[in-house]
């Protein structure tokens, strides 16, 4: 799928598509020494509403500071830049967002301290990711890379290797998701989601101590959960416990709230989205695109 719009943000101005390239010196292209995001924008018919703007801003700085590069910018002239990346382009219809920040130095040398960074944000209209109705997914052969080799918390994207290896096997294998258990052999993310589980009406989903992407949408579900009295408890998540689980399913930007409805060939539940689900999916429909009062804090409109 490739992506394309007529303007991105880039440096600190609205530049053509076209235009917006680096040297293929760039260290980031060579040490994959980049802080990424995903957002969505959701179009509601009358403006066009950037889903927890403050928080995937927040993580940006935090993944900044786990690498040691300097950002620029401050959180709102970053938050500024990616309003203006969508509304440069005039989009009236859902969009994902993409800042990045990279290491721009044109340099071999490794130590990031005192090399410059450059920051872009692209939005290019994007609906579903996954299939809404349901996912088969596999627990690949690739592990999760561990918190103690890697700092998975933060949004590096040279860490993605682990998730392209991770999809593009559970892809070959005729799947729609990976699975990855850390090095214990727990359960513990998708390639680009968290996980949830539900047993007997309550949710299980992996700590933010077992090497996962503290996720923005894992935090709203916990959330939506606790303002609706479906109990939510973080625990570690083995592979039994997914095959025999009443419901599973992933949540993430780009994923939302999909349902697991097959792993490893096993059938979670009666093969379709269960109720809670269903339940939380509907909500977080209704909660990103603003119909909920109460959650008007999270969302930010651009026009
Ligand atoms: C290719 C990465 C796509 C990106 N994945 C987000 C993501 C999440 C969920 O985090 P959040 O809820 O904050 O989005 C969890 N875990 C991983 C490894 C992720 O890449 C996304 O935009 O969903």
């Amino acid at each position: 799928m490739r992506v394309q719009a007529q303007y991105v943000w880039f440096d600190g101005k609205i530049t053509k598509w076209e235009d917006a390239k680096i040297h293929i010196a760039t260290h980031a292209l060579h040490y994959g020494t980049s802080i990424f995001e995903g957002l969505r924008g959701y179009w509601n018919g009358e403006n066009l509403l950037i889903f927890r703007l403050n928080e995937h801003v927040e993580r940006m700085f935090k993944s900044a500071k786990i690498l040691g590069v300097k950002v620029p910018y401050t959180q709102q002239e970053v938050r500024n830049a990616i309003i203006e990346a969508v509304r440069a382009n005039n989009f009236k219809e859902d969009v994902y967002i993409r800042p990045i920040l990279f290491v721009s130095t044109q340099t071999v040398a490794l130590d990031v301290r005192d090399l410059d960074t450059s920051l872009a944000v692209f939005a290019f209209p994007f609906g579903k990711y996954l299939p809404p109705g349901g996912i088969r997914a596999a627990v690949v052969s690739w592990r999760r890379v561990h918190n103690t080799m890697l700092p998975v918390m933060a949004k590096i994207g040279g860490i993605y290797v682990n998730s392209v290896l991770a999809l593009t096997e559970a892809r070959s294998r005729g799947y729609d998701e990976a699975l990855l258990a850390d090095i214990n052999g727990y359960v513990v993310e998708g390639s680009g989601e968290n996980v949830f589980v539900a047993r007997n009406g309550a949710l299980y989903t992996p700590p933010v101590h077992q090497s996962i992407l503290e996720g923005i949408t894992r935090d709203t579900v916990i959330t939506l959960c606790k303002d609706i009295g479906i109990k939510v408890e973080e625990k570690p998540i083995t592979r039994e416990e997914l095959y025999t689980a009443d419901e599973v399913f992933l949540v993430g930007t780009a994923a939302e709230v999909t349902p697991v409805i097959e792993v490893d060939g096993r059938a979670i539940g009666d093969r379709k989205p269960g109720p809670i689900t269903t339940k939380i999916a509907t909500l977080y429909a209704d909660v990103v695109r603003g119909r909920i009062e109460k959650y008007s804090r999270w969302v930010t409109p651009v026009y």
